[in-house]
């Protein structure tokens, strides 16, 4: 991603958090709601359950994506945290000290119609202690379209995906984890 980008996003986001909290406050964040929310998307995340004989295909956290464009995870020290391997292999993402995991997810994905994949990740916690993470999430607001990016479709690299609303996306995705029968099936394929 070029510098340029990175930089005026930095900037956009410290020139809208500098500003007072009742200017902040005057934002629409979507069709229906007007007003900003300093801690949305942040949460402390109890990792489950906790043995160290764990059977197989049990887990603190099922493998899943995150839904969003990307995750940020502060983890404490006691160990759990797998990330899969586009080969199909499951590793340790250990928690280094002063450092974050930085997860993409599946807006992500669909924005960049799969040349940025959603990372895969679980939680596996034989340790015998409690494990808690700080996940912060980012997403849109729902009215929001997870549809390509230009550049990231051409003839050779066809769209995979129609275009979404995140609100679609989610309760397609919800409907999905009810619903093991619809899990087969993909949005907009
Ligand atoms: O606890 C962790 O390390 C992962 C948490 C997680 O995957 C999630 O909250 O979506
Ligand atoms: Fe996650």
């Amino acid at each position: 991603m070029p510098q340029a980008v990175i930089d005026g996003a930095l900037a956009a986001a410290r020139q809208f958090h500098d500003q007072p909290l009742e200017k902040k406050l005057e934002l629409r964040i979507n069709t229906h709601n007007l007003g900003y929310l300093p801690m949305r998307g942040n949460t402390i995340r109890h990792s489950g359950l906790n043995k160290n004989n764990m059977e197989e295909n049990e887990f603190g956290l099922a493998p899943h994506t995150d839904t969003g464009f990307m995750t940020l995870l502060a983890q404490n020290d006691v160990p759990g945290l797998n990330i899969g391997t586009r080969d199909g292999r499951w590793i340790d993402a250990p928690a280094i000290p002063g450092t974050f995991i930085v997860n993409g997810g599946d807006m992500l994905r669909r924005w960049t119609n799969d040349r940025f994949l959603a990372t895969p990740h679980r939680v596996i916690n034989r340790s015998g202690k409690e494990r808690y993470s700080i996940p912060l999430f980012f997403d849109t607001t729902l009215d929001d379209p997870m549809s390509c990016l230009p550049n990231c479709s051409s003839p050779d690299n066809p769209l995979r995906y129609e275009p979404i609303t995140l609100m679609q996306y989610m309760l397609w995705h919800q409907k999905k984890n009810l619903d093991a029968l619809a899990a087969a099936d993909t949005p907009g394929r």
